[in-house]
């Protein structure tokens, strides 16, 4: 993506000329959305007034001190937590005000997530793990479909392997790989690299940046380390729930000082 177009692709949101067609809308926008933790004296404003875009095809980090909101932004923009208020759209729909049988249906079809932890299911074997979105949609895998995967992951061979004989590393591949099978509008990562090795987290984080790059996949992943968000495209930082300034094209220098200028490490 050229600097200009991620420039004009994250301004905020307007709503006039909006299109309607869910192929041209924003993988995820999000408009003056607040979250609110707590009632009564001391309520924590977790996320305030965020409005955002995050274009189709790009791969987006987020960060910010402890604290500034980032698991909330996800939770939310992923239709894991609700906005107490603002609008959240995934691919052009609206997820305000959904119930949680819609909502959990739009997650299994359309949202793919990977963790810090992997948090694939030790009884099952790779292939099991991998196909599991689908079952539970009710579908079965096409024809030739996983081993597409396995080789898109990098995990040829090991189909029938548990999770407990895998390293840390092929563990993730998997959980990407189960992330992606249903064909998501957005993979979103819950520091995905934060439980691995520098060597091994660069090889996650060259997967993941081949994903968009390849075959067009949005990411968008929450990190703490400068290194991780140097293969996004963009950066997005959040202080105090609010969004507090991004970085096109960042460097992990770049993304170090700005976190250094956000206190995150005083
Ligand atoms: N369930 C909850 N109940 C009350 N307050 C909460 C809850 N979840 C988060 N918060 C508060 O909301 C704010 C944002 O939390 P959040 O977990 O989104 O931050 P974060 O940037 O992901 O932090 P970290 O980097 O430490 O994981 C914090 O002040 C936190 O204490």
């Amino acid at each position: 993506m050229s600097n200009q177009l991620r420039a004009a692709a994250y301004e905020h949101p307007s709503t006039t000329g909006e299109r309607a067609h869910a192929d041209s809308a924003p993988a995820v926008r999000l408009t003056s959305v607040t979250r609110t933790y707590g009632r009564g004296t001391n309520p924590v404003r977790a996320l305030d007034d965020v409005s955002l875009t995050i274009p189709r095809g790009s791969f987006t980090a987020v960060m910010g001190p402890s604290g500034s909101g980032k698991s909330t932004f996800l939770h939310c923009a992923a239709g894991l937590d609700s906005p107490t208020s603002g609008r959240v759209e995934l691919g052009g729909t609206d997820l305000t005000g959904m119930n949680e049988t819609r909502l959990t249906e739009l997650r299994r079809a359309r949202i793919g997530f990977v963790f810090q932890a992997f948090n694939l299911v030790g009884a099952l074997t790779v292939r099991q793990n991998i196909e599991l979105p689908l079952r539970l949609a009710g579908r079965r895998p096409g024809r030739g479909q996983l081993e597409a995967m396995l080789g898109r992951v990098g995990l040829e061979g090991r189909e029938r392997h548990r999770p407990a004989q895998l390293s840390g590393g092929q563990q993730q591949r998997v959980a990407i790989a189960r992330a992606l099978i249903a064909g998501p509008d957005v993979l979103f990562g819950d520091e995905p690299t934060g439980a691995l090795d520098t060597v091994t987290a660069r090889q996650i984080l060259g997967l993941l940046r081949s994903c968009v790059d390849e075959t067009g996949q949005t990411v968008v992943m929450v990190t703490h380390d400068p290194l991780a968000a140097s293969y996004a495209d963009t950066v997005l930082y959040l202080a105090d729930g609010r969004l507090a300034g991004r970085t096109d094209a960042p460097t992990a220098e770049l993304v170090a000082e700005r976190m250094t200028h956000l206190g995150a490490w005083s």
